[in-house]
């Protein structure tokens, strides 16, 4: 997986297996005019394109009850015409294309999902291998150094990682407002992206325990960015957290809910026009909020956290920590003032998703 989404970033091919009808993928945000040609080279049909059923309704290109789009043309798809399909603007292509359905759990779908773990746009330029692979594509990909993954893999990637996530590292690090503060760092068994918990005194295993989960925001926590609530309600829940006596703060690789930096900033751009904070995720083909909270779960597990007081305004993180097995004792509200860059997003916030001010 860690070779696959390296590939995909860097505008290379991997083989999406799935025993049946392997893909060649390459990431549709990278793809440049020779690299395509090498694909077209390769493939045994016509270069199309995966993309998520949101994206694929705004294209005018969804069926009914479609989960992932392919999508093909009576012509060649060029690099620039497949980056307009996959990135907002220029939206419902001309004639010459049309749409087919597919399951999530196929080549294509997890081929739209490599391209989200990788955190690049969710669109995929697949073909099919060519004929003289089907007997061995595993020795036809080796031989052309192109790195494979099971279509099964990338789909439970998630899941996996948060299952085997292990403590790693830890240390004493006072804090401003918490001087008696622990960072307990965990990864998971590939090596993947690491999530921080914040051990703030000594909280109890055998009483429900305090409890922020905190998605990054590297805009927020770092620069102090005004667009949102999140160094207000990082440094905010380390004091309340302080004051209380004890407790812990999970801090979730899962900038932008799950979206990534680089598409939250995409996602800020297309708010300066107009969307708000979740048809900006769906303009770009992601769902509303990308986040899963079975690493959270695990990490609480792994502390011996069993029951917690989760401090948070979003009925979502209740619901599924309940899902993964934390017993959650009590919301506790975690609100700030707005200020007039972020009014407008704390609004969609409480009436778009729910969040409760
Ligand atoms: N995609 C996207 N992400 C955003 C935007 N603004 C902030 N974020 C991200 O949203 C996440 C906010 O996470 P949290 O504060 O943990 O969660 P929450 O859903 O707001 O719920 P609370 O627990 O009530 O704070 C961070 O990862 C931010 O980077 C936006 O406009 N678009
Ligand atoms: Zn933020």
């Amino acid at each position: 997986m860690d070779r696959a989404t390296a590939e995909v970033r860097r505008g290379g091919m991997v083989v999406v297996m799935d025993g049946t009808a392997p893909l060649l993928v390459m990431a549709a945000e990278a793809v440049t005019p020779g690299t395509l040609e090498t694909m077209t080279g390769l493939a045994a049909d016509d270069l199309r394109l995966a993309v998520t059923a949101r994206r694929a309704r705004l294209l005018d290109l969804a069926a009914e009850e479609t989960e992932v789009a392919v999508i093909g043309a009576d012509h060649p798809l060029d690099a620039a015409t497949l980056r307009a399909l996959a990135e907002p603007g220029e939206t419902r292509p001309k004639n010459g294309f049309s749409a087919e359905s597919r399951a999530l759990d196929t080549p294509a779908g997890a081929a739209v999902q490599l391209m989200k773990i990788a955190r690049l746009l969710p669109a995929a330029v697949i073909a099919p291998l060519p004929t003289e692979a089907a007997a061995d594509p595993v020795d036809w990909a080796l031989a052309r150094d192109i790195p494979r993954v099971a279509a099964a893999d990338v789909l439970g990637y998630e899941e996996t990682a948060a299952r085997t996530l292990m403590m790693v590292g830890e240390a004493q690090v006072p804090l401003e407002g918490a001087e008696n503060a622990r960072i307990l760092a965990f990864r998971p068994a590939d090596g993947g992206t690491e999530h921080l918990a914040i051990l703030i005194g000594e909280p109890k295993p055998d009483a429900p325990v305090l409890a922020r989960l905190h998605s990054e925001c590297f805009t927020g926590d770092l620069l102090g960015s005004l667009r949102c609530d999140c160094g207000d309600q990082l440094r905010g829940a380390i004091e309340a957290i302080a004051k209380d006596g004890a407790g812990v703060l999970l801090y979730l690789a899962q900038e932008g809910r799950g979206i990534g930096l680089v598409n939250k900033l995409r996602a800020y751009t297309l708010q300066d026009q107009g969307y708000d904070t979740i048809d900006a995720n769906r303009q770009l083909g992601f769902d509303d909020d990308e986040r899963i909270y079975a690493p959270a779960a695990e990490m609480l597990r792994k502390l011996g956290f069993g029951r917690v007081r989760l401090m948070t305004n979003n009925p979502l993180k209740v619901e599924q920590l309940a899902r993964h097995g934390v017993e959650v004792t009590e919301r506790v509200p975690h609100v700030f003032p707005s200020n007039p860059h972020n009014l407008r997003y704390l609004q969609a916030k409480q009436t778009r998703s729910g969040h409760l001010f």
